[in-house]
Parts: structure tokens; sequence; C-alpha cells
């Protein structure tokens, strides 16, 4: 078809002198000219088919093509699944050992909340599967060291990728997950300006795809997942509650939670999916993840180096309202325990379903430099204090919750303060990195 367009198209060109003077070299020309277009149609339909049918990233399942491997992390994803052992293993893992319990697919296990949640649903006796891709934004050692602590107590973490359309159906095939925990993101305000692809394919991409795979299973699982306090971003009034406006992000990855509270009330809307957006704010404990400020203080301050601390204009205070990894988890338990069930199937919406949105904070935003003065107290070390402006890199100056609405709907209500949460983790993490001769300069 191609061919014959562009034959009927060389047919109609204007002649040139010569063309008439010279019959039989003009069909000599021709012909020539016919095989070499015939043999470049042929590369350019071979590249397309190339291109669209054989790249190794699109099944004809997926319902997300997968960006390219180096926004997507992929390189990490060694692991194969599937199989009779591996069913197995998903199915002992999924099984509830208490009444009312629910069976939960947790993304992100391996992740920081991920891990103290899937424990603590375990505890109780709910089934619980993880699902994490072990990426290395930050050091993958501390991942498998949270996979150890989850295996101990009976929970399985399924290695892929929230983006494996085939490996999330396969999940809703062997389980009839009542509910989802949804804590796979890519995190960190900051990384976003090195690394932007990665917060499309994580927070929004792989949103996309784990909500169309939930939407297509049959019973159709209530969601709870994690946004970010980040979306109020450039709001000015305080402290921070559900109903302020959150269209002026600071950074893309506030954008990409933001984009993702959006994208899940379409999904409510279409296709009747129970949702609950969790807005966490600067959530800390032991087991945390080394990227965020008071990990690599405690780092750098036990190894004598600087610290950059970050002030506002003026020499304004920066503060946050950091939240207990305790804390958040009773909100994420009692958000799960409250999720009503989704009202679609198999594709079609059968009526209107939750959708929510909460504040999971602490409400006492401490400055920057008190969390350091708190560290140096519990680490009997003085901080070399280096303070710097605020980079314009996606940083707010402060945030603050308002949690009226999670504690009337969710009975939250976090109990530990700052220096005392702190306490707990410095013990954490000296004991972590003393033993076995753990690097604590992860990242
Ligand atoms: O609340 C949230 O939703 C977000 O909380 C944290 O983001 P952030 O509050 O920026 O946490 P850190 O990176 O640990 O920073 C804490 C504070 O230390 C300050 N900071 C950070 C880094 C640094 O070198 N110096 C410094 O003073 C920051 O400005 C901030 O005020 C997490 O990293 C995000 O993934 C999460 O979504």
């Amino acid at each position: 078809m191609f061919q014959m367009k562009q034959m009927s198209h060389l047919d109609h060109a204007p002649s040139t002198p010569g063309k008439f003077k010279m019959e039989k070299s003009y069909s000599r020309l021709r012909w020539h000219s016919f095989t070499k277009l015939t043999f470049w149609s042929f590369v350019f339909i071979g590249l397309i088919y190339i291109l669209f049918y054989r790249s190794p990233s699109s099944s004809p399942s997926s319902t997300v093509n997968p960006l390219p491997s180096d926004l997507s992390r992929r390189s990490l994803r060694t692991s194969s699944w599937g199989g009779p052992d591996w069913e197995k293993r998903v199915r002992a893992s999924s099984r509830i050992r208490s009444r009312n319990g629910m069976s939960v697919l947790v993304t992100g296990a391996a992740g920081f909340v991920g891990t103290h949640v899937s424990a603590a649903l375990k505890r109780r006796g709910d089934g619980v599967v993880g699902l994490d891709n072990f990426n290395d934004y930050y050091d993958p050692s501390l991942k498998r060291d949270r996979q150890a602590l989850l295996e101990r107590a009976g929970v399985f973490i399924v290695e892929g990728d929230i983006n494996d359309v085939d490996l999330l159906k396969k999940l809703f095939e062997v389980v009839r997950f009542s509910h989802v925990m949804h804590l796979a993101a890519q995190a960190g305000v900051r990384y976003a300006m090195q690394n932007p692809g990665s917060y499309v394919h994580s927070n929004i991409a792989g949103f996309v795809n784990l909500l169309e795979v939930c939407k297509e299973a049959n019973p159709q699982p209530a969601i709870v997942w994690a946004s970010s306090s980040s979306v109020y971003g450039l709001n000015t009034k305080v402290p921070f509650s559900e109903k302020d406006r959150t269209d002026q992000p600071a950074s893309l990855y506030a954008a990409t939670k933001k984009a993702g509270e959006e994208i899940a009330h379409t999904y409510n809307h279409i296709y009747g999916l129970s949702l609950t957006g969790l807005r966490f704010f600067t959530v800390y404990g032991p087991w945390g993840r080394p990227d965020m400020a008071y990990f690599f203080f405690t780092r750098d301050m036990l190894k004598g180096k600087s610290i950059p601390i970050f002030e506002a204009a003026n020499h304004g205070t920066v503060a946050r309202d950091f939240t207990y990894i305790d804390d958040i988890v009773k909100g994420c338990l009692a958000s799960l325990d409250t999720a009503e069930k989704s009202t679609g199937s198999g594709g079609k919406k059968k009526g209107p379903a939750q959708l929510r949105v909460f504040n999971l904070g602490n409400t006492s935003p401490v400055p920057v430099t008190d969390l350091v003065s708190s560290l140096e107290r519990l680490l009997k070390v003085k901080a070399k204090r280096n303070i710097m402006k605020l980079p314009r890199n996606g940083d707010v100056q402060f945030t603050h919750a308002n949690i009226s609405l999670a504690q009337r709907e969710l009975g939250y209500k976090p109990s530990t303060d700052l220096h005392a949460g702190l306490k707990k983790f410095v013990r954490w993490y000296l004991s972590y990195y003393s033993a076995g001769g753990k690097k604590a300069d992860a990242r």
C-alpha cells in the first residue's frame, strides 16, 4: 500500500528534459528508483514493526507502556515470578488468621512505611502480600534487611514493579485481595530535579496501572494510598486543611502526588473504586529512609561531617510537622478498617463509592534547627552546622497539618513528639549500623 502510494507520487513527478530524450535510460532509471524505493519502504516498515510490536517493554496486555529503563530503574528487576512454588508462597502469605481479617496487597512493602504497615497488619492476623521492585534510589541492602524482617513475620514480598500489568493480574488471580495498601512510589522532594522520569514512571504510570488492574478485579479491592503533605506546595494558610488549595506544587514530586489525587477521583467516579489518599507529613523513625534529613544528619554528625541546614529568606525558620512512624501506621490501619467496599465489578461501576483524603501529620511543626539540637543530645555529638539558603529545588518553608478530619473519621491521634521519636530512631540506627559491619553511608 505504502509502495503503491509512493509510485503514483513518482509517476506524477515533474518531467525533466533528459527524461524524454533518453527513453531507455529513463526506464532503467525508473526501475532503479523503484527497487531503491521498495528497499527503503521495507526498511521503514521493518523499523515501525520493531518499534511498536517487538519492543520488549510493551506487551499486548499492557495498559501503560513503561518508560525507558533509565527512567524506571528496571535494570534491577532481575527476578522472575510465577510457578507453583511462587503461588504457594503468595497464598500462604495472604492467609487471614483473625476473624474479620482482610487480605491486603501492600505495594512498596520493602520501603520504610510499607515494612511497618505490613508487619502491623500481619501481627493482628490480616493476610499480607508485599510487592516491591527493590530499586536503588537508596541502599537496596536496607530494603533487603526489611524484607528479611518481614519474612520472619510471615510476609512474602513479591519482587516486581507496579508497572508490570501481567504480574499484577497474576497476583489478583491467585488472591482475592479485599484491600490494597499502595505505598510504592518514587519519594523525595529534591531528587525530582535529577530524575524526573522516575516520578512519572512510579507515581503516575504505576498508579494508573495498578488502578486499571484493581478496577478489573472481581471483587474490586478498596485502595488506600500514600499522597503527601507536599501537595500543599506554596499554600500559606496554616495549619493545612484538606479543604485548602493544592494547585501550587513546589516540586515535580508534589505535582505527581497531586496528579495521583486527581487520578484517584477519576477511577472512583468511572469505576466505583473505593479510594483513600493519605497525605503523610515527613514521616521518620526506625528503618527509615536514608535520603531524609534526620537520617543523613545522624550519619554525618557521627562521622564529624558538616550538615547543611536550610533557612528561608531573612533568616526565616524552616520547619516540618515531623510525624513518627507508629502514628502513621495507626492512621494507615484505621484507613483500611474504615474503607468501604468498592462498588464496581469487571470494570463497571454499580453505584457511588467512597473517596477520601486525610492529613496524617503531628500538628506540631518543629524547626529543622531544633531537630538538629535533639540529635546532638541523643548522639552526644556537636553538629557542624552549615546554615545555607533554602535551595530552589522543591522544598517548602514549612508544613503543618490540621488533623481534625482524620481524628473524627479515623480516630487518628498522634502520640509521639519529635524528641521521643528521634530517641527510638537513634537507638535503632546505632544498633543497626554497628551490627554486622553495615555501612552507615547508605546512598
Ligand atoms: O511530607 C511529605 O510528604 C514528604 O516528607 C519528606 O520530605 P521533606 O519534608 O522535605 O523531608 P526531608 O528531606 O527529610 O527534609 C526535612 C527538612 O530538612 C530540611 N533539609 C533537608 C535537607 C538538607 O540538606 N538540609 C535541610 O535543612 C528540609 O528543608 C526540610 O525542612 C519526604 O522526603 C517526602 O518523600 C514526603 O513526601
